[in-house]
């Protein structure tokens, strides 16, 4: 049986921590790691959407998560995401990310093509051969990648023994019964959309990956914290306060990370840098209200809540 304690709880996917030139930064990296851990999260997902891994070279995602694991190894739970649409590179991510200690690799489908299930089943087994001694967790964002993880695909990477997880970020929460269901007692189903974790959790998530957890912590802590004692009525207000901030968030013409690097550098002083083009920066004119206004908004729930 595979230990499955590790996953289970608040995993922040990880900002992609840039200086003021835009290069990767390994330094606001270990600071941003540093305060995560201090908040108590249960573990970090390196490379992901929010880590921007697409902008993002192989070299300068190998150094992102050697400054990382600086921090993060043996204190919390790190999974890099190490797809990079091609096989060969995202198997050179796997085996470095096993080399560096990682407790899980993880990967979306390939994007752009629209590859048949075989040839996405074997992109995956690929990628998992190459980190042969770590977990394989599959990312599922259909809404993103433009390819689902149907069933029959589902069942056929359950063949493959490191197969331990799927981070579900498709909108149906019944996608995370059907994985739990047929992946068995010791598969870890992650929920993905942060405005649904409260009902991911109901229906069975044993832990959540969440691209806004890292700009209010505390109230993702706290849900999941309710969400464990069945206290479900307490925590559904702190999920509708979230919500809020995060159409708040959304709504303004910067790219979401770029605001949400914003709100971190105004609520805790921490620089994490911009967002990589194409994904637009604050504008500073038409998005100061929105900023503020959520800024606001984050520290009287956290106040009342946590
Ligand atoms: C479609 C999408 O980006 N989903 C996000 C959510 O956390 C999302 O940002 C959040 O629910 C706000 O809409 C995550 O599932 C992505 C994620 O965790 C990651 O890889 O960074």
């Amino acid at each position: 049986m595979r230990d499955i304690t590790k996953y289970q709880g608040i995993i922040p996917a990880f900002y992609a921590c840039y200086a003021e030139d835009g290069c990767i930064s390994e330094k606001r990296t270990q600071i941003w790691a540093q305060y995560l851990l201090e908040k108590g999260v249960k573990g970090v997902y390196v490379g992901g959407s929010s880590g921007e891994c697409i902008y993002q070279s192989v070299e300068e995602r190998k150094r992102l998560l050697e400054a990382l694991m600086e921090v993060a190894k043996g204190k919390m739970t790190v999974i890099a995401h190490v797809a990079c649409n091609n096989t060969k590179d995202s198997c050179e991510l796997a085996a470095h990310a096993q080399k560096c200690g990682v407790d899980a690799i993880a990967s979306i489908p390939p994007i752009y093509f629209h590859l048949p299930e075989h040839s996405v089943a074997q992109y995956w087994n690929d990628i998992s051969a190459a980190a042969p001694d770590t977990d394989f967790i599959i990312y599922n964002i259909p809404q993103l990648a433009g390819t689902a993880l149907t069933m029959s695909l589902f069942h056929e990477m359950l063949k493959n023994p490191r197969v331990a997880g799927v981070k579900n970020s498709s909108m149906p929460i019944q996608d995370i019964q059907m994985f739990k269901m047929d992946g068995g007692k010791d598969f870890a189903v992650f929920n993905g959309p942060d405005e649904q974790l409260v009902g991911g959790l109901a229906i069975g998530a044993d832990g959540a990956i969440g691209g806004t957890y890292g700009v209010m912590p505390e109230l993702y802590l706290k849900i999941y914290e309710l969400c464990k004692n069945g206290e479900y009525e307490k925590a559904r207000p702190i999920q509708y306060a979230a919500d809020e901030i995060i159409y708040e968030i959304c709504s303004c013409r910067g790219n979401m990370y770029a605001v949400i690097k914003e709100i971190i550098r105004r609520r805790e002083g921490i620089d994490l840098g911009d967002v990589r083009k194409p994904l637009a920066s604050v504008d500073r004119k038409l998005d100061e209200a929105k900023i503020e206004s959520s800024l606001q908004k984050i520290r009287e729930a956290v106040a009342k809540f946590s």
